[in-house]
């Protein structure tokens, strides 16, 4: 039970295939309150039967990050129902169709300003807003992507967003140590959810992570949530600004291993040929 007696909010569930859904379980596994918030009316009936799911059904609240006064609100909402609060999870991002893919100097300056909005600017403005709640030994998770770090085809306008983001998880981590709250990100390896259905050939890079990965396999939302909950709990008192890679190790290879045919090298395809 190694998230007993701790309490926080998840931001970021659209249904059980999303990463903060994983969290979520690997969180209530080990006895963790959580209170869920949902984008709009659509995903309100997906997200109620969730909470009710980890006893949360009346821990539930309205939370687009790209109205104010709906963080706002959500500060109010917790306050009253939770009081303190030790974690929060922030797993959104959003981009325009026109972002993810085609050719990345065509990027309108409105898609990047809504990009950078709600997948950067909402992390500094969620924990500015709910830092009075959180306790003096708290944790705040974000999600990010290698699409970040290295170019990835396709990924284009989330690419130089999720760069922003691994950055203003350093600066958050540094200017809240004093306080006691660590901020960490996952850098998960690509899993099919729906905002992973915006991004142009996704099922290729599925394929090409799995082959080249040195675990030759993709990652599960139970996975990355129980990489998670390490994070959220006190096994990472000592860790914050990390940027932790939870992808099969696909991070580490600077070259797809190759096997030689013939005495003529030829890419080594381990992966299932799904
Ligand atoms: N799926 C992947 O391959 C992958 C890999 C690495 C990182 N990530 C990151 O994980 C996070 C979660 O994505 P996911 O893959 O679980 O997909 P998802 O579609 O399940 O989750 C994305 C969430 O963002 C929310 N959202 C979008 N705009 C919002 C707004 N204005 N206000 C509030 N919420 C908003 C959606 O409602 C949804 O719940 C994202 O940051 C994503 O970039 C995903």
């Amino acid at each position: 039970m190694l998230m007993k007696g701790k309490k926080g909010v998840i931001l970021g569930v659209a249904n059980n295939k999303s990463i903060a859904y994983g969290i979520a379980k690997a969180c209530a596994q080990q006895g963790a309150q959580i209170a869920f918030t949902y984008l709009n009316e659509a995903l309100q009936k997906r997200v109620e039967p969730i909470a009710a799911e980890f006893g949360s059904d009346n821990l539930v609240y309205p939370c687009d990050v790209s109205k104010p006064e709906e963080i706002k609100a959500l500060k109010e909402s917790l306050e009253r129902d939770l009081g303190q609060i030790d974690f929060i999870v922030h797993s959104i991002a959003f981009a325009p169709k026109e972002g993810l893919s085609g050719r990345f100097y065509d990027i309108s300056r409105e898609a990047f300003d809504i990009a950078m909005d709600i997948s950067v600017y909402s992390l500094i403005e969620v924990v500015r807003e709910l830092k009075p709640l959180l306790s003096d030994n708290s944790s705040v998770l974000t999600l990010t992507y290698y699409g970040g770090a290295k170019y990835i085809p396709n990924y284009n306008l989330m690419g130089i967003a999720k760069a922003a983001l691994e950055m203003t998880t350093k600066y958050l981590a540094e200017d809240l140590g004093k306080d006691g709250i660590r901020v960490n990100a996952i850098s998960a390896g690509p899993i099919k959810t729906l905002a992973a259905a915006g991004i142009g050939d996704f099922r290729f890079m599925l394929k090409w992570n799995e082959a080249h990965s040195p675990l030759k396999k993709n990652v599960t939302i139970d996975e990355v949530g129980n990489s998670g909950m390490y994070l959220l709990s006190d096994l990472s008192s000592a860790v914050t600004g990390e940027i932790h890679y939870v992808d099969g190790g696909f991070n580490i290879m600077g070259m797809p291993a190759v096997e030689f045919v013939d005495g003529r090298p030829r890419i080594a395809w381990n992966g299932t040929d799904k």
